[in-house]
């Protein structure tokens, strides 16, 4: 689900799930608990990435479809972890972006500190096309990566772009054909240039104001957030969007 490797003093986890790296409760509770482990550990950088073809294509939709309410209520606080458990990792993370990233897959990428994408692949967040809201977690850590401008442009336009558009926009920092190696490459240099313990500490206080504002949105939010993607589940919505995509597959 998961691949682990180091290379050099740097950590890479390779989403191995399926076609696409799409994201279901198994997988991002796995991811959460190997970065909570992480954390623990000697400092050094992590690098994320994927297999295949995508980095993630996000949410997986099939499960959702397939698992109902009681799926949806799981899911969504499990995104949200995963999100937190990245977005705070005290150590550099770095993401390799070698393929498609998706919705939930683009703002897994914008947890990072560091963004480096391959030559192929397209970047984007696709939430309100499937008629869905961000999940507060999502959506304040992508304001905090885009700022606030381009998260208004690229979430209510919904685009996806190509790598040398996504630069343009900030979606990533820079491009590379071998984007993990790249990626380790970086996120060394951050994990030795600064004393971890310095590094950890301002990273904490330049994230402050997102887990500031995500503690007092959430409970505010997050029900309403859970509400529609069920209204949307009920009224086969993102069925329909899965089907106008060409998948007619239960499979990801
Ligand atoms: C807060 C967060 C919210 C969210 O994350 S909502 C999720 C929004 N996600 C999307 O909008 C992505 C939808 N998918 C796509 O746009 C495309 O796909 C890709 C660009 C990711 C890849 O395109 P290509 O390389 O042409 O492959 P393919 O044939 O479309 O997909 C390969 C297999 O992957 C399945 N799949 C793709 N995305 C998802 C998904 N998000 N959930 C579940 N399955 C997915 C397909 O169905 C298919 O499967 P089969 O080959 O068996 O037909």
């Amino acid at each position: 689900m998961i691949e682990r490797t180091e290379i050099d003093d740097v950590v890479v986890l390779r989403l191995a799930h399926g076609k696409v790296n799409a994201l279901d409760l198994e997988l991002l509770e796995r991811l959460t608990e190997i970065l909570t482990e992480l954390q623990g550990q000697p400092p050094r950088g992590v690098v994320l990435t994927g297999t295949g073809g995508a980095f993630s294509a996000g949410v997986d939709l099939w499960r959702i479809v397939d698992g109902g309410p009681a799926y949806i209520e799981a899911f969504l606080p499990a995104l949200s972890a995963a999100f937190l458990a990245a977005f705070n990792l005290p150590q550099p993370l770095v993401a390799a972006v070698n393929g498609h990233a998706i919705a939930g897959g683009c703002v897994l990428a914008a947890c990072a500190d560091h963004r480096v994408m391959g030559g192929r692949g397209t970047i984007g967040v696709t939430e309100l096309l499937v008629g869905v809201p961000f999940p507060t977690t999502a959506l304040t850590i992508l304001e905090y990566a885009l700022g606030p401008a381009q998260t208004r442009a690229c979430v209510v336009g919904g685009a996806t772009f190509e790598p040398a558009q996504a630069l343009e926009r900030g979606l990533v920092d820079e491009l590379d054909d071998d984007p993990v190696s790249a990626a380790v490459a970086v996120a060394r240099r951050m994990a030795t240039a600064v004393p971890a313990d310095t590094y950890a500490f301002t990273k904490h206080q330049l994230r402050r104001s997102v887990n500031e504002t995500v503690q007092m949105r959430r409970d505010l939010e997050d029900p309403r957030v859970l509400e529609q993607w069920t209204a949307r589940l009920a009224d086969g919505g993102i069925e329909r969007f899965m089907k106008a995509k060409g998948s007619a597959s239960r499979r990801s």
